[in-house]
């Protein structure tokens, strides 16, 4: 569990981003759990947090019951619970090969170079891409370059990964992709954070939520408790999901997927 006792940032001691925010992350055994709010909401600044790159200003984060220590050896135990993808791949990029990319961390993990080979040529695998095993990560495109920079949070097996806006840039097979790759990583024992501003997408992908906004957590709870405040969401400029839209103005049931709507509406007709 990821513990926030009282967690403020601020970036110039003046404008407080976060602002006294207590919660506890995953602590109702959730698996995937979303990060909304409007441009600007302090979604990143968190993230940063969280993984320790950023150190709050005041306040602390506790991992599983312990407080976050900021020495070398303090980082890097954090790293091995908590990875996180950013929402610009080219960020976390420092080889330009694709394996070599992949396989990084785990050198600096000191993993034997067998076992790396081995867990590299895996989660290529696992995520489509073992035949650009070996291409220069400079001509892949956007989408793929995301599954690059997830297969090296994917090799570490860190308990918890972070996706700051998974979908962006991606086409709607892309989309997809991405939500039953989340679901591979719930399926390999991985916990997600993700932030995004497409709603459907957090809708039908997260099962638990957070709003953040004004520095402070305006609301959370399962879809239901936050996607049916319709007004809460427009002043927060964040649109309401269709499900819920479709729910709200046509009197259908709130279901959870597409899918599900037309698997069950589909036997209705
Ligand atoms: N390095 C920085 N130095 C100073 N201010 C920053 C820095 N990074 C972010 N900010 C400010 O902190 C606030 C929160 O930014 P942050 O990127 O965390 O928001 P976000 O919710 O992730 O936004 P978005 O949805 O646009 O990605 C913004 O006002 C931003 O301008």
């Amino acid at each position: 569990m990821i513990e926030l006792k009282h967690l403020s940032y601020s970036y110039d001691d003046r404008v407080k981003i976060l602002d006294d925010i207590s919660l506890k992350i995953g602590a109702d055994n959730h698996k995937v759990i979303g990060f909304m709010g409007h441009n600007g909401a302090g979604k990143s600044t968190l993230f940063l947090n969280l993984v320790g790159e950023l150190k709050p200003t005041s306040g602390e984060i506790l991992i599983d019951g312990e407080p976050v220590a900021y020495s070398k050896k303090g980082l890097r135990k954090l790293r091995r619970k908590i990875g996180i993808v950013f929402q610009n791949s080219d960020q976390q990029i420092f080889y330009s090969i694709v394996k070599d990319d992949v396989a990084f961390a785990l050198h600096n993990l000191k993993v034997p170079s067998k076992e790396i080979n081995k867990r590299v040529e895996k989660v290529l695998s696992e995520l489509d891409i073992l035949p650009l095993k070996e291409r220069p990560i400079q001509y892949l495109s956007g989408g793929q370059k995301k599954r690059v920079a997830i297969a090296g949070m994917m090799v570490i097996g860190s308990e918890w990964i972070l996706l700051d806006e998974p979908t962006s840039g991606l086409d709607p097979d892309g989309r997809i992709r991405m939500q039953k790759l989340i679901q591979k990583l719930v399926n390999n024992g991985q916990r997600i954070i993700l932030s995004s501003h497409d709603m459907d997408f957090m809708y039908e992908t997260c099962d638990y939520f957070y709003l953040l906004g004004k520095g402070k957590i305006l609301k959370q709870g399962d879809k239901q408790t936050v996607f049916d405040d319709e007004q809460l969401l427009r002043e927060n400029k964040l649109d309401q999901p269709w499900l819920v839209k479709i729910h709200q103005k046509l009197g259908l049931p709130l279901y959870d997927s597409e899918q599900e709507l037309f698997t069950i509406e589909g036997k209705h007709n």
